[in-house]
């Protein structure tokens, strides 16, 4: 069972007279991952499409979304998939790929419909592309990582990177996650913005009564959302993206848009945050 959700883009000024209800309808996505079923949400900053397929023993095929106006979703996209669940495998275009936890796959555009089996829960990515690639299954051995941050200002932290220019090519996607080391809770702070991509982030990990307070909005602006297990926020092109947990936790981060360069940030000061 396929199911799609569409998030329009919401602007700046909008975004300011939300209370918290028009906040999660906006930018927060949960219950993307349901035993039988391949859940997406569509955004329209960068056309962004993330969801989750959890097989639960009985293959899923992700092909036609009628949202992309294509016969199949990888005719003119390309796509992430981050195991966070159990072992599980993956096939596109003739070939099987087995993913283990904390796995990622990259599928070119072209590479047809994509089979999810296994006890993988699978955390999907897409954004446009405009020309076909390698596939690739990165394990996390190969992915480039680099811990930064410390115990005193608790984001003691390693990020992976998978898709991700020093490691593979894509078009748009640039996607990897970051785990946390001896409690600390910390992720993105001092804060930055990219206003030449967008970002999504999925939390997980996470005890059941365990939350992210995640940070949005312009930096004057700011507002937050409060994030439980598997839930995922849209952080659009103009707004701030951290957050700090009641205790450690893991999460993908994922971009599109116009250039794949990690380190084109800018780090807000500490004084410009509201
Ligand atoms: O643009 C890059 C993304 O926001 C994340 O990679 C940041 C992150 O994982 C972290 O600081 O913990
Ligand atoms: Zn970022």
């Amino acid at each position: 069972m396929l199911t799609v959700e569409t998030r329009h883009a919401v602007s700046q000024a909008e975004t300011k007279t939300l209370d918290t209800e028009g906040l999660r309808r906006a930018f927060h996505a949960g219950g993307m991952f349901q035993p039988g079923e391949i859940r997406l949400v569509y955004s329209h900053y960068d056309r962004m499409i993330m969801g989750g397929a959890v097989p639960n023993g009985k293959a899923l095929v992700l092909d036609h979304v009628k949202e992309c106006g294509t016969a199949s979703i990888l005719d003119r996209r390309e796509l992430g998939v981050v195991n966070i669940g159990g072992s599980g495998r993956v096939s596109a275009a003739g070939t099987d790929y087995a993913m283990e936890k904390g796995d990622v796959l990259y599928l070119p555009m072209g590479a047809g419909p994509v089979t999810f089996a296994g006890d993988g829960r699978f955390y999907i990515l897409s954004a446009p592309a405009h020309k076909a690639l390698e596939a690739r299954l990165i394990r996390i051995e190969d992915a480039k990582s680099f811990r930064t941050g410390s115990a005193e200002t608790a984001n003691d932290r390693t990020i992976f990177q998978f898709i991700h220019p020093e490691v593979m090519q894509s078009c748009q996607l640039v996607v990897g996650y970051t785990q946390f080391h001896g409690g600390s809770v910390w992720n993105t702070m001092p804060a930055h913005l990219h206003d030449r991509r967008m970002e999504a982030y999925l939390y997980f990990d996470m005890p059941e009564d365990r939350r992210v307070f995640h940070f949005m909005g312009e930096p004057q602006e700011t507002r937050h959302l409060v994030m439980a297990n598997e839930e995922a926020v849209l952080s659009p092109p103009w707004s701030i993206h951290c957050g700090a947990g009641t205790g450690s936790y893991t999460f993908v981060w994922a971009m599109a848009g116009d250039n794949v360069d990690y380190r084109d940030v800018e780090v807000v000061p500490m004084g410009a945050l509201r």
